[in-house]
Formats: C-alpha cells, sequence, structure tokens
C-alpha cells in the first residue's frame, strides 16, 4: 500500500486523490467530534464549509454545530467541542457541522473513493477500515487554515505505525513527511496529553477554556467506530466491514 501524509489542506491537489482512500485528520478539533457524535448515536454528519451553506441545508429536526475562531456559532445548537455531542444530545439526529478546517479538508476531498474521519480516537479502527477498503491511502492532516499542525502529524504517525504493524514494513511505501511524522508520533506516544498542550492549537484550546477537549482529544485507540463519506453525509463505516479482511 502506498500511503502518503499531506501536511495541510492547502497542499492537497484534489486530482491526487482520484481512486484513493483519503483520511482526513483534525484531532484539535472537527473529527474528534464527528467521531463522538457518530458513537453517542448520531444518525448522520454533515460537513459544510460556510455557516450560509449550513444554514441552507438544516431540514426539520436537524441540528447544528460548528464554530469560528473557536467559539459556537451564535444560534447553532452546539459548538466545536466533542464534549457537547453527549449521547442524550445527539442520538438519532442529523448534525449540520461547520468548522474552520476540518470540515473543509473533508469538502476537499470530494475526488476520492472513500473519505474517512480519523483522530487519535480511532487512530487504529482507521488504519483497519483503510485496510479492508483496499486503496492507496493519503492521510490529509487538515491543520490550521492552510498551515500544518502538529497534533494532526501526531495522529498521522498513529495511523501509519498502526498500518505498518498489520501490513508488515515491506508491504507499505510511506512518503519522506509521513516517516517524519510516524518518527515523531513514536518519540511522544507516551505523553501525547502532554504534547498536545504544547502545541500552537493546544495552548489556544487550553487559553478558549477547553482544556477538557485535551485530555479526550489526546486519547489513542479508545473507539473502533470508523465515519465514512456516503451520499453526502458521513456516517459510521459498518464494524463488520472494517473487520472483513482481518
Ligand atoms: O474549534 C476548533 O477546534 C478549530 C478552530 S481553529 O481553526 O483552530 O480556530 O476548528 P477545526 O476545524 O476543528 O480545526
Ligand atoms: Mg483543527
Amino acid at each position: 500500500m502506498h500511503i502518503e501524509v499531506v501536511a495541510n489542506i492547502g497542499e492537497a491537489r484534489s486530482d491526487d486523490l482520484l481512486h484513493k482512500t483519503v483520511i482526513v485528520v483534525d484531532v484539535l478539533r472537527a473529527t474528534s467530534t464527528i467521531i463522538t457524535a457518530l458513537a453517542n448515536g448520531c444518525k448522520a454528519i454533515v460537513p459544510v464549509e460556510t455557516v450560509m451553506k449550513a444554514k441552507e441545508q438544516v431540514q426539520e429536526g436537524d441540528l447544528l454545530g460548528g464554530e469560528r475562531y473557536c467559539k459556537k456559532i451564535p444560534g447553532f445548537d452546539f459548538g466545536n467541542s466533542p464534549l457537547e455531542y453527549t449521547r442524550e444530545a445527539v442520538q438519532g439526529k442529523r448534525i449540520i457541522l461547520t468548522t474552520t478546517n476540518g470540515t473543509r479538508g473533508i469538502q476537499k476531498s470530494m475526488k476520492a473513493d472513500h473519505i474517512l474521519a480519523g483522530a487519535l480516537l480511532n487512530g487504529r479502527a482507521c488504519a483497519q477500515a483503510a485496510i479492508a477498503l483496499k486503496k492507496d491511502t493519503v492521510i490529509l492532516c487538515a491543520g490550521t487554515q492552510d498551515v500544518f499542525s502538529f497534533e494532526d502529524g501526531i495522529c498521522a504517525g498513529l495511523i501509519l505505525e498502526e498500518l505498518t504493524y498489520t501490513l508488515g514494513e515491506k508491504n507499505v511505501l510511506i512518503n519522506d513527511f509521513g516517516l517524519a511524522m510516524r518518527g515523531s508520533y513514536l518519540h511522544s506516544k507516551d505523553r501525547l496529553f502532554e504534547t498536545l498542550v504544547s502545541c500552537a492549537n493546544g495552548k489556544k484550546m487550553s487559553r478558549s477554556g477547553f482544556h477538557d477537549d485535551l485530555i479526550l482529544c489526546a486519547k489513542s485507540n479508545i473507539m473502533d467506530q470508523v465515519p465514512i463519506w456516503e451520499h453526502d453525509q458521513m456516517i459510521l463505516l459498518p464494524r463488520s466491514l472494517a473487520r472483513s479482511t482481518f
């Protein structure tokens, strides 16, 4: 399997994603939030790029989620904290979500054969799903406004490590940036929370009162749910499919 890690959305070229599986990673916080919401029984997440599109897409019974400048958008039901998306709040609901980076990363990946949402929370499950889908894989680090964000790179490293562990070293071909991220993950895997707190977005989250989000988003491999793009929304990949090659 060829695996390419792309450092931020601005560096992704849509045509290079053709026939690939793309794993969009936005640890802080969009993909952590999407995974948590779906794991808590949300029916589907519709990721859109703008607040206007979110308001246009909303139908009766839907909920609106998202942030601008890390804060909940006025009039929306949720911000972008995974902790808001509890079972009580989201069960059976469709949520229209717009965030600064993560939802844009998903929209940028539309030419791919498959789009998955990855974070530290489901890194191992994501790797297993990518293997089951049998395509070359791009790990698209969302970054922050087209600048690389370290927490996404660390997560890419985790997914690479899991892919390599399962497929075997000689069966994966990783680009140079991916090799660097794998090394960074191995260096910090026993102190992921401290690593998240020390990076720019982690500091911003702490300053903005989202310390508890960092505690959750730094946990690795605690969820086996994998969101996948289907019929214009993110839903959960059936676990039977994700496991089908193991
Ligand atoms: O709310 C977040 O976690 C960020 C906001 S910002 O871009 O870092 O200001 O959005 P996200 O799309 O989850 O990166
Ligand atoms: Mg982010």
